[in-house]
């Protein structure tokens, strides 16, 4: 049985239908890698798998069990990254980073803080303010919440954005890490990022009228920022 599984999932924002007959099944250590253009439903489906969005029909399963039967236990279960940078601008990097691990559990929140930002190459910022810290920098500091106190379903909105390459290889690492662990990795992405075994969800095959997806990467969906 997969351990995060979603059946015929339909998303229906303001009045715009985005997706619908949606379905995924992602086993222990598996990873999901979601494709598609601006506007096709990345986000809305990334922020539906993290219990912030209701499923307008169809249901989401883990480890066999309706997600929708306990929202709060689902959502103790996820860690998401969105677009939206979540840095206090007051606060360190690191005690940014420590009242995330708090949130999610960490036993010493200080202490997983410093352990995440030196996973993810930026130990010297931990006493950067957020308001001075780049955007590259901020990203970093976003992915290590994911670092700083552990949960089984990690959900990263477009990751890569603004990391240089080193920062896209320690992601890649943590990913790798997280899945030898049984963890699961869902990705939304433009960009170049290595998830190897990852299955693809080609946003385009859900959306209103969709004509079947011909497996080729059109290189007009490559290559924009989001
Ligand atoms: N809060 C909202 N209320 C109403 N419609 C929304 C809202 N957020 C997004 N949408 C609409 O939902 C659709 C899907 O948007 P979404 O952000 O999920 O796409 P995406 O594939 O992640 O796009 P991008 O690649 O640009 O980040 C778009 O038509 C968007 O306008």
């Amino acid at each position: 049985m997969p351990l995060f599984a979603a059946n015929d999932l339909t998303c229906l924002r303001g009045e715009r239908l985005v997706f619908q007959e949606l379905s995924f099944a992602v086993d222990a250590g598996g990873a999901l890698v979601l494709l598609g253009p601006n506007g096709s439903g990345k986000s809305s489906l990334l922020r539906m798998m993290a219990g912030l969005l209701r499923p307008f029909s169809g249901g989401m399963s883990w480890d066999g069990e309706p997600v929708s039967s306990d929202p709060d236990l689902h959502r103790s279960r996820v860690h998401y990254v969105g677009h939206l940078d979540a840095v206090k601008p007051v606060l360190s990097a690191r005690e940014n980073l420590a009242f995330w691990a708090s949130m999610g559990g960490a036993a010493d929140p200080m202490e997983s803080a410093m352990a995440a930002l030196e996973r993810l190459g930026v130990p010297h910022i931990a006493d950067v303010p957020g308001r001075y810290l780049s955007a590259g920098q901020k990203r970093r500091l976003n992915l290590a919440r994911i670092l700083a106190a552990p949960a089984p379903l990690w959900l990263l909105d477009e990751p890569s954005v603004a990391l240089d390459r080193a920062g896209i290889g320690q992601l890649e690492e943590a990913i790798a890490e997280h899945r030898r662990g049984g963890g699961i990795v869902v990705v939304s992405t433009h960009a170049e990022i290595a998830i190897p075994g990852a299955d693809t969800l080609h946003m385009d095959d859900f959306a209103v009228n969709a004509v079947p997806h011909d497996g080729y990467d059109h290189e007009d969906d490559q290559d924009y920022e989001p």
